[in-house]
């Protein structure tokens, strides 16, 4: 059984938002902190275009972490698994995500999985193009693809704002670079970076991206194929086992779709084959997950028998 009118969701969401209030937004991005702590919104796109929708699914966020999912399957389609793989693990940490400790304990200093912040400088490092500009130009018309929207571009300001205050991950560069594991102007790829988490999205696209997810990397409408299978699963699975954090086993029982969280409030989901899922709510639990967003998927888990497992 499926979610057939905005009118179920909206019950869902006004149920999940009591949570907001125990929350909190993020602060150590301070661009972030003017988001509305009680936003909650939910987008369900199914592979035959329907869309079914509660809240304010048009407001604008960044996509934060939800764009370690997409830098994953660029940098796949540009260097290939072997190389990929060669240089970032797929093991989830069980650590906060932007932990600097396991890559002094692991030999040599590969990051665990691309979901974590030191493992996504790498794959981001892995993009192909001969500027920022260029390779951010090559996401940029990925995202354009998998949402079929190509108004979407970057929120300078929150962009900005993390350039300014990202010593943490310039630290993760900095011990990386010096271990062989990261290539090039450490400045360049904290702007590259810092630019892929401001993209600006809403649920909308959110749930667009996962449908082609979903989809096996096909978009339903067109049947054109925006992803190879392969890496669409390879994404898929990264998702499941350490797209929520340090809290991915939890989500994983409660829960049970692939998802991937940003410090923004955003939520990715999917429901193979035919549902993608996009969530925003700002308020943050203490791993740094949607703490609406993910009450509100929990619901619709139980409500609507999701689970993949
Ligand atoms: N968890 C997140 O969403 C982290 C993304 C954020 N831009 C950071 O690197 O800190």
């Amino acid at each position: 059984m499926y979610c057939e009118t905005d009118d179920e969701l909206l019950e869902l969401v006004e149920r999940a938002r009591k949570y907001t209030e125990k929350g909190k937004v993020a602060s150590y991005i301070p661009a972030l902190e003017r988001a509305n702590q009680n936003d909650l919104s939910i987008a369900l796109y199914y592979d035959d275009g329907r869309c079914v929708r509660a809240g304010d699914v048009e407001k604008k966020f960044t996509l934060q972490s939800v764009s370690k999912v997409l830098t994953l399957a660029l940098a796949i389609m540009d260097r290939g698994e072997e190389e990929v793989f060669s240089r970032v693990g797929m093991e989830p940490t069980g650590d906060p995500f932007n932990s600097i400790a396991k890559l002094e304990t692991q030999i040599p200093a590969k990051p665990l999985n691309p979901m974590i912040n030191a493992g996504a400088l790498v794959v981001t490092n892995m993009i192909a193009g001969d500027s920022v500009h260029q390779k951010l130009g090559r996401l940029l018309s990925l995202i354009h693809d998998m949402t079929n929207n190509t108004d979407i571009d970057i929120e300078h300001e929150v962009a900005q704002s993390e350039y300014d205050t990202a010593n943490l991950n310039r630290s993760l560069c900095f011990f990386m670079k010096q271990h062989g594991i990261i290539q090039g102007d450490v400045e360049e790829l904290i702007d590259l970076y810092t630019k892929q988490c401001a993209i600006q999205v809403t649920c909308y696209d959110l749930a667009r991206i996962g449908v082609v997810l979903a989809n096996k990397g096909l978009d339903p409408q067109s049947n054109r194929r925006i992803l190879p299978e392969r890496i669409a699963t390879i994404v898929k699975t990264f998702m499941v086992t350490c797209g929520m954090y340090n809290a991915s086993g939890e989500f994983a029982i409660q829960v049970g779709v692939p998802s991937k969280s940003g410090v923004s409030g955003a939520i990715l989901a999917l429901v193979p084959p035919s549902i993608g899922v996009g969530v925003y709510g700002p308020a943050l639990n203490e791993k740094g997950n949607s703490i609406g967003g993910v009450k509100l998927l929990e619901m619709l888990s139980q409500r609507y028998d999701l689970s993949i497992f």
